[in-house]
């Protein structure tokens, strides 16, 4: 986008990141690097290139948006170690733009060649399972974290496409809670099929069960009827995106008083259709009058071409936001990530130490 070019800093402060697609947010120069490893044909053989090919450079749905994806993919999954470099280039950008605690998500089946069916992006089968991509990415994020400071915890998606992988995804949740693993997510698209199908509901059923924590994409670009079944069927605790929730103004209402949090990410939402491309228009605007809970995240950076501060600066710039709602809304981020209570605390801590505020001061 034109703006990335003149983006800059307007929130220099530590920052929560709560909503990013790890396979969302991978350098380009990566993916050429591990082509030419792999000896795998691109498209494209410059950075300048290939960004143009993976970049949504116009306004679009969220259908033509998700198949940006199938033009990398296949070179980084069931690749070891381009599964692990991702990881860990992943925390080092994250730290470079402020951020000192970040939630990242992926479809660990995505990376897979073998344990997963259909085999996906036309790879032939291999002997990487989607449990061994979790110990990988985990193994990255958790080189990151101690080269770069910062605090990385991830969040395995089912696909809504696929719900045959669900209970395979829960159990991965199950097994790697101590290594970093936080929570489940519902991602894909939500335009083809909107009610959740039963192999999804027992996976969330499951997770709750297990005490695993719960996001759901919902209300990007399906109507509220998609939150309404994510809150009360699948028992989510925050919602990733959820800009439709306002057509149905009594849901919203119960979510404001629930202290839902909704994962807001405004430049995503432009270039996927999901939003008015007007950002004065933006739904986040009304979240923010009504003191609403949410998070300002990037959502597919490399799709979008864009950086966190990008996110920050259109919010400003367009939508009227201050230092002090960055403050807050940071705030009520890291207390609705999903880290256990005792380390989010800290969390919450370090933020009003940094922001110069004595804990509990009332907005
Ligand atoms: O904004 C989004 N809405 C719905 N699904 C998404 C979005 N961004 C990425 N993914 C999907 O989530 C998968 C796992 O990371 C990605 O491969 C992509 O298919």
């Amino acid at each position: 986008m034109a703006e990335h070019l003149t983006e800059h800093i307007v929130f220099n402060k530590p920052k929560i990141e709560l909503h990013v697609h790890l396979d969302g947010a991978i350098r380009v120069e990566t993916i050429l690097d591990v082509a030419e490893r792999r000896g795998i044909t691109l498209p494209a053989c410059t950075v300048k290139e290939m960004t143009h090919i993976c970049v949504v450079h116009q306004p679009a749905t969220l259908t033509e948006f998700l198949g940006k994806f199938t033009e990398y993919m296949h070179i980084i999954a069931g690749d070891r170690e381009a599964i692990k470099r991702i990881a860990y280039e992943f925390v080092e950008d994250k730290a470079k733009e402020g951020v000192i605690y970040v939630e990242v998500r992926y479809s660990p089946h995505f990376l897979a060649n073998t344990d997963v069916e259909p085999i996906p992006w036309n790879q032939k089968e291999g002997d990487l399972s989607p449990d061994e991509v979790v110990r990988l990415v985990n193994q990255g994020l958790a080189d990151g974290e101690k080269a770069f400071n910062i605090i990385a915890r991830s969040i395995l998606c089912c696909m809504r496409h696929m719900p045959s992988w669900s209970m395979g995804v829960v159990e991965l949740c199950k097994k790697y809670k101590k290594d970093g693993v936080v929570a489940i997510d519902l991602a894909g698209d939500e335009s083809l099929n909107c009610e959740a199908y039963p192999g999804h509901r027992m996976a969330y059923e499951e997770a709750e069960r297990c005490g695993v924590h719960r996001t759901v994409h919902a209300g990007e670009v399906g109507p509220a009827s998609v939150v309404k079944e994510a809150v009360e069927v699948l028992k989510a605790e925050r919602i990733g995106h959820g800009y439709n929730t306002l057509e149905d103004q009594v849901l919203y209402k119960q979510l404001l008083e629930q202290n839902m949090h909704f994962e807001v990410c405004p430049i995503s939402s432009k270039l996927t259709g999901a939003c008015d491309p007007d950002f004065t228009k933006h739904p986040v605007i009304t979240f923010r009058k009504d003191k609403a809970n949410y998070s300002l995240n990037t959502d597919d950076p490399l799709i979008f071409n864009s950086t966190l501060h990008l996110d920050y600066s259109t919010a400003q710039k367009y939508m009227g936001f201050t230092e002090e709602e960055f403050k807050r809304l940071n705030i009520n981020s890291a207390n609705s990530s999903f880290l256990p209570e005792k380390e989010k605390k800290d969390l919450v801590n370090k933020l009003y130490e940094a922001y110069g505020m004595v804990e509990n001061t009332g907005f």
